[in-house]
């Protein structure tokens, strides 16, 4: 190969957004999963972009087909589970075949209430959050991220921001009594261990979600980055199993209206949501002294 060539990089290809709706009908009290399943191959398929050779490329259709057949054989469990599921099967059943990367959104379903009594086949959609899942297997690497987006979450009080650098360019005005409002993106790594030891992926997301939408409320805001990152941070100190945490944050802001034209005033009372520009506030919450998995996030766009 001469300087100067031009060769294949990385690449991946699958079945994007497989929408799987399992139901588990042992009862007559069934349970549903719904999910939104990507799944992605890698290995080395330069064949079949130089010359068009598929002998080895496992059909878009053939990966779309066995997620739905091991939704069948295996069930779901948790997407975590499922995507890992997914991974391991394409590893062991296609020799060169070295990992790919398994995504998945989860939807949640409560049961319709009636009369009181939360019903056994009817199920009205969740609207608080979708739960997402990333699972990517290189070789004997198998790494599992967790997370969820879309959490809109809003403190009426307690929160503040000023001291922030003053130039011909600022013109917001400092406060010590705001709204803060943000639609929090959150993924966190499993370690390798816990993985491997059988972690119990449900009750671990529950839990996580709870610590972040806990911090959320109880911390007394200075900044979204103090909220985020304290969130992140009791994330890390109450599961060992969890590496890093990763969070995106838009300020959604609320500006006071002022309703003096009117002949009114307005203590705190009467907003404008806007929507956009706004604010966009990330970090990475890690460990001191254990470097961020790399290889884990790099699929992730977007996040620092
Ligand atoms: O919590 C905030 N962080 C900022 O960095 C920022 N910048 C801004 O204009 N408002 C806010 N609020």
């Amino acid at each position: 190969m001469a300087r100067g060539d031009v060769v294949l990089g990385a690449n991946q290809y699958g079945k994007a957004e497989c929408r799987l709706v399992r139901i588990t009908r042992d009862t007559d009290r069934h349970e549903i999963e719904d999910l939104n399943v990507t799944s992605q191959l890698r290995g080395d398929f330069t064949a079949c972009h130089t010359e068009g050779d598929n002998s080895r490329v496992v059909a878009t259709d053939t990966q779309k087909n066995t997620v739905y057949s091991l939704a069948r054989e295996h069930g779901v469990h948790s997407p975590e589970q499922f995507l890992l599921t997914l991974g391991r099967h394409f590893v062991a059943e296609y020799p060169w075949i070295d990992g790919g990367r398994w995504e998945a959104e989860s939807f949640g379903w409560d049961r319709i209430p009636v009369g009181g009594t939360p019903h056994d086949h009817a199920f009205v959609r969740t609207g608080q959050e979708t739960r997402t899942t990333l699972v990517q297997v290189d070789g004997e690497d198998v790494h599992v991220l967790a997370g969820f987006k879309d959490c809109v979450v809003l403190k009426s009080t307690g929160s503040e921001f000023h001291g922030f650098p003053r130039d011909r360019w600022t013109t917001l005005a400092e406060t010590d009594d705001r709204i803060l409002a943000t639609s929090m993106t959150v993924w966190w790594r499993y370690t390798e261990e816990a993985v491997a030891a059988g972690l119990d992926f449900a009750t671990a997301y529950d839990e996580v979600k709870a610590l972040l939408l806990e911090t959320f409320a109880s911390v007394h805001s200075l900044a979204l980055q103090q909220t985020i990152f304290a969130a992140g941070k009791a994330v890390l100190e109450a599961h060992p199993e969890i590496g890093e945490v990763k969070l995106s944050c838009p300020n959604k802001h609320h500006f006071l209206v002022d309703l003096a034209p009117f002949g009114q005033d307005n203590p705190g009372e009467v907003f404008l949501a806007a929507d956009r520009p706004y604010g966009l506030i990330q970090a990475t919450v890690q460990r001191e002294g254990v470097p961020v998995v790399e290889e884990a996030w790099a699929t992730l766009p977007g996040f620092c």
